[in-house]
């Protein structure tokens, strides 16, 4: 960073600077009313320099698949679906899982499998290679929170990515992909090969894999996944990329499905096992809708979902709220735009080329909007004050044409979890100093602020909940 260029205020709240990295400008816009502005002008603000970064930078295709994935109908490319609006192939993909997260029948039956593999992963002897620390043979296990999110929740979106086919072909994929995880600031800001191995080699052996599952023959793959990646397969290789390059973009995008899902669970939890009349308000709140799931053939995914929409996503204000208050404090994620046109903002002229970053975290935490104690984890914020979701300076999933298309999907999926965890298993936490059958408690994890991330931020490498999990046998 070589010159701050300006500084000025917005409204009297929020502050835009513009800089110049590198060879070019960045205007950072942190007011929400400016950020609106940004977010609804898409003939003037184009989202197209940050995808084409990520895949240079994080996915790195070939020079031909990077070249390939920006033709449109001017160049030749002719899409297999309908493309009314002449998108170039990268969007073509986008809008394929978009049809997948959003198209009432196709979001349905992913929700169905996830709600389905959360309830079986979170039953007894579910639990996978990592988050068990120790366990002493009376049914008392000690566990990482942090790696039980990881592992239940990638475990059921990658099955209903991929069937259970690529955790055969790669069974130690949730280590490698938390490896990739935790270092992939390392590929963000562009550090050279040599010093972002912690990133490259995890990412490398997860391109491999993905390969070796796009090259298997569609029938030896499990059947059970949903439509999305066959889908995105066709249309890359019509588009003219090979199956590694077709790794490689399809590791962008499951990095961006993955990464946060199980960090806001990880969040979610700790802060309510840090309060346990909290924890008792929502296992109150929640007994209904256990009930009846207990009643329920655990076999009938659609019956199982039907209970947790109308009793969990829809009749559960506190765990509603308290979800909503997780994303708001942990929340670290920024848009990015670049100016198409000469565009007018804040009175200053704005030139094609420029980089508008809007960084959502000082708003999230602004005592304007949240009040005082803004910086406070609250659970019931929320509930107090319902319309607080609705104002400009609540965005932890972004905005405009970047709004994250998953966020129904992801409320779904962490509250599907937090709901077994609480309900199927009394939780202790093993606290700093203390220790348990070995294994040392840690002190609450550190939120690591400075690093960049897609939404929620994470925890420091190594900071965690070390929880003893014993399976309740009657409620
Ligand atoms: C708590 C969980 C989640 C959080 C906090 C979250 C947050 C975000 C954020 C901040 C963005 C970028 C917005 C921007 O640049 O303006 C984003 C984009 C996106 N997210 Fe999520 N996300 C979550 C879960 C999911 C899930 C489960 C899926 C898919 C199954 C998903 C799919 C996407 C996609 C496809 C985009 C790119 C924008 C689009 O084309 O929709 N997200 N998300």
């Amino acid at each position: 960073m070589d010159l701050l260029l300006r500084s000025e205020h917005f409204n009297g709240l929020r502050k835009t600077y513009a800089l110049h990295v590198i060879g070019r400008d960045i205007v950072i816009v942190s007011d929400p009313a400016e950020q609106s502005l940004i977010y609804k002008d898409s003939s003037s603000y184009s989202i197209n320099g940050s995808i084409d970064m990520i895949y240079k930078c994080v996915g790195e295709v070939s020079p031909d698949a990077h070249k390939n994935l920006w033709h449109g109908p001017e160049d030749g490319f002719k899409s297999l679906h309908p493309n009314p609006k002449g998108q170039v192939l990268v969007h073509m993909g986008y809008s394929l899982l978009h049809k997948q997260l959003l198209q009432p029948n196709k979001s349905q039956e992913l929700i169905q499998k996830n709600v389905s593999y959360v309830e079986q992963y979170t039953g007894s002897g579910a639990f996978f290679e990592t988050s068990v620390l120790a366990s002493s043979g009376q049914g008392d296990q000690v566990v990482s929170l942090h790696k039980w999110c990881l592992e239940v929740l990638i475990e059921s979106q990658t099955r209903i990515f991929f069937g259970k086919t690529f955790r055969e072909i790669r069974p130690d994929y949730k280590t490698l992909f938390d490896a990739w995880d935790f270092n992939s600031w390392m590929m963000t800001y562009q550090y050279p090969h040599f010093l972002a191995k912690a990133a490259t080699r995890p990412r490398d052996a997860l391109f491999k894999a993905l390969t070796q599952y796009l090259d298997m023959p569609r029938d030896e793959r499990d059947r059970e996944s949903v439509p999305f990646v066959n889908e995105l397969q066709d249309e890359l290789e019509n588009g003219g990329l090979g199956s590694e390059d077709i790794a490689r973009v399809l590791f962008v995008i499951l990095w961006g499905v993955n990464t946060n899902v199980h960090t806001a669970a990880f969040w979610l939890l700790a802060h309510v096992l840090a309060r346990p009349t909290l924890a008792e308000a929502l296992m109150e709140e929640i007994a209904p809708a256990m009930r009846a799931i207990e009643k329920t053939d655990s076999k009938d995914p659609a019956a199982l979902t039907e209970i947790v929409r109308t009793r969990l996503i829809q009749d559960a204000p506190l765990l509603n709220a308290t979800f909503d208050e997780t994303v708001r404090t942990c929340s670290t994620n920024a848009s990015t735009r670049d100016v198409k046109q000469p565009v007018s903002l804040g009175g200053k002229v704005l030139n094609p080329g420029t980089v508008i970053l809007m960084p959502q975290r000082p708003n999230l935490l602004a005592p304007e909007a949240f009040g005082n104690h803004a910086g406070d984890f609250d659970p019931h914020r929320f509930l107090q004050n319902k319309r607080l979701t609705r104002q400009e300076f609540f965005r932890p999933f972004g905005g405009g044409v970047t709004l994250c298309s998953g966020r129904t999907v992801a409320r779904y999926e962490v509250l599907t979890f937090v709901a077994f965890a609480l309900w199927r298993y009394d939780i202790k936490v093993v606290g700093e100093g203390e220790r348990v059958q070995g294994v040392y408690g840690k002190e609450f994890p550190r939120l690591d602020e400075a690093k960049p991330s897609l939404g929620v931020a994470k925890q420091f490498e190594g900071d965690d909940v070390i929880v003893v999990l014993r399976k309740k046998t009657t409620q």
